[in-house]
């Protein structure tokens, strides 16, 4: 075994902190795990008096008795095995739980960088298989391993106190097996890995030659083709080879080794039988003993493995729970925000990469004005407002919401000043009240949702729905159609009633009367709210009291449509691209 690290050490002791709350149960699952062991180990030592008094003396009170000791036997036995794996059971599911409720929590206090360095699938599986295998080591492995030990203990003490002469057989011969299977195992890990090397080149020269037909076909490539899939498979099938004879030498050495142990335990036997120092009671006894070890130390030796994943999980989720939360050293509090933003020389890049995705970004939208980002995409449009909404922190330059640096305001109140409608609609699997009351409105009242609903034009369309505003709007809305989903967005966003409202326009096309409904919403939205808009429709770029064109971070013109147009600079040429009819 590896010597253990000292961050393994620290994990360990961190891990060991989870089980305060549950360590009772734990006790009382060491205990009853114990005395489920202790039942096994009675029984295999019943077999002498099973043996000697019942089929040797033929004692007939003892052998009509046997059957009743032996229910008694299977019913403690039964006790123990629920009462352990419940116990344990009960705390590794606890621990999980408590682990994925700290995550959870954890993942939602995380900075927008972390998502950005992380797949979907990372995220969920650090939650769901990551955390799956600390409950289960403990819940199954520790277990197994409390079993496991008492009987291992028990049953080489009932071998040395039957006849220390085959007790010491079995520690000569066993730690030979021991050896013989683990230097095997090693060469099998070693050997397999192989395998799935030449495997995967197996695949992939044959999918290669399969996606590349056109071109090996052109090209005449087929006996190069041909050669490399021979080196490929030939490399292939002399790892299976190795991986036949190292399996085969190693359990013919195993049988060997066995078989030589075993003729030695009857030598020793039959000398002690003949010489009365051990009855045929006790010979069973210790030849069940020893049959009984296999299983546990087969266990025992894989235990290290499962136990090992388990640190491994919990040190990766460890890390994540030590990450900082983000930042947040606000101060100022405040109710309701005039909305008055500006961005003064703003530069920035994202951590990820060194390049600036926006350069010296100065602009101005008074209270309750709109303004327009237009631009070709990646042009920054919504690095704008991920930055306007402290998802990253502001480096060189300033972001003021009513003349004070964003970040000087307490993250939570700053955020509320905020709506927030985007072309990703996001809905919760709920019913359409709870999606449109979410969040820090989630108890408003009946009459006010039925309002909101009626401004965003949605409740004609809530009505009908089976069970109405208690409708279940399926994962991320898969129920209602993409011009319902944005109202229902746009209805929380009424409901919010935030002084500053971001709007990502959707790009994709809705029908006409869509649209019509989905714009007649966002009017009636972005009334009187200072509003940032990241304009996709004409119809909200003329609107709008200002255009800021982004081309690769930097803002080229600004006016309103008509001034841009009468400009005609970069504005009137995409305009005139994007807007042909
Ligand atoms: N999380 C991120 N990490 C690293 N780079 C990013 C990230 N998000 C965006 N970028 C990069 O920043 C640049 C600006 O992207 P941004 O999303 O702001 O453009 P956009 O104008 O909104 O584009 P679109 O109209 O396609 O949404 C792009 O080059 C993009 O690759």
């Amino acid at each position: 075994m590896p010597p253990i690290k000292e961050s393994t050490w620290k994990t360990y002791k961190r891990l060991f902190g989870y089980l305060k709350p549950y360590r009772w149960m734990f006790v009382g699952g060491i205990i009853t795990g114990a005395l489920f062991s202790a039942v096994d180990v009675t029984i295999i030592d019943g077999m002498q008096r099973v043996i000697d008094e019942g089929f040797v003396e033929q004692d007939e009170r003892f052998l009509y008795k046997l059957p009743l000791y032996l229910i008694i036997a299977m019913v403690l036995r039964s006790l123990f095995n629920f009462m352990s794996e419940y116990a344990m059971g009960l705390v590794g599911r606890g621990i999980m739980h408590d682990i994925r409720m700290q995550l959870f929590g954890k993942y939602l206090t995380l900075p927008a960088s972390f998502f950005d360095a992380r797949t979907g699938g990372e995220i969920v599986s650090t939650m769901t298989y990551n955390v799956e295998r600390i409950g289960t080591s403990v819940s199954d492995a520790i277990k197994d391993l409390v079993r496991d030990l008492f009987l291992i203990i028990g049953a080489i003490g009932l071998i040395f106190y039957h006849s220390w002469q085959l007790g010491l057989i079995f520690f000569i011969g066993g730690p030979l097996v021991a050896w013989v299977l683990r230097a095997a195992s090693k060469r099998f890990k070693e050997i397999s890995r192989k395998l799935q090397n030449t495997m995967s080149d197996v695949t992939q020269v044959t999918s290669e030659a399969f996606q590349g037909y056109r071109t090996i076909k052109t090209f005449s490539g087929e006996s190069q083709e041909t050669q490399s899939f021979y080196r490929a498979s030939n490399a292939n099938r002399r790892q299976q080879l190795r991986m036949v004879i190292t399996k085969s030498i190693s359990s013919s050495l195993v049988y060997s080794i066995a078989g030589l142990a075993l003729a030695g335990v009857i030598l020793v036997s039959a000398d002690l039988i003949l010489s009365g120092k051990l009855t045929p009671g006790g010979f069973t006894v210790c030849f069940t003993a020893m049959a009984s070890l296999s299983k546990p130390l087969k266990t025992i030796s894989s235990m290290n493995v499962i136990i090992q994943q388990a640190v491994a999980a919990a040190q990766s989720i460890f890390a994540i729970l030590d990450r900082p939360d983000e930042p947040d050293s606000g101060t100022v509090a405040v109710e309701r925000a005039r909305g008055d933003i500006e961005f003064k020389s703003l530069t920035f890049n994202y951590p990820s990469n060194q390049q600036p995705v926006l350069r010296d970004i100065h602009f101005h939208v008074p209270q309750g004005k709109s303004y327009a980002l237009v631009g070709k995409s990646g042009s920054g449009k919504s690095t704008i407002t991920n930055l306007l909404l402290r998802f990253y922190p502001v480096q060189p330059g300033q972001i003021l919401l009513d003349g004070r640096s964003i970040e000087e305001y307490q993250l939570s109140d700053f955020r509320k000043q905020f709506a927030l409608v985007s072309q990703h609609v996001t809905l919760f699997d709920d019913t359409v009240r709870n999606n449109i009351a979410y969040g820090i409105n989630i108890d408003a009242s009946e009459e006010r949702i039925i309002e909101v609903a009626r401004q965003a034009n949605a409740w004609e369309f809530i009505q009908k729905l089976p069970q109405g505003l208690d409708t279940i709007v399926g994962d991320n809305g898969t129920n209602l159609s993409g011009g319902q989903r944005q109202r229902i967005a746009i209805a929380r966003a009424l409901l919010k009633d935030a002084p500053v409202l971001i709007l990502d326009e959707a790009t994709s096309a809705l029908d006409n009367e869509s649209e019509r409904l989905v714009q007649n919403a966002l009017d009636e939205l972005m009334r009187n709210r200072t509003t940032i808009v990241i304009a996709h429709r004409l119809s909200t770029i003329e609107k709008a009291d200002q255009i800021l064109l982004l081309h690769e971070g930097q803002i080229i013109e600004q006016g309103t449509h008509q001034e841009l147009l009468a400009m005609q600079g970069e504005y009137a040429k995409l305009h005139a691209n994007q807007f042909r009819d």
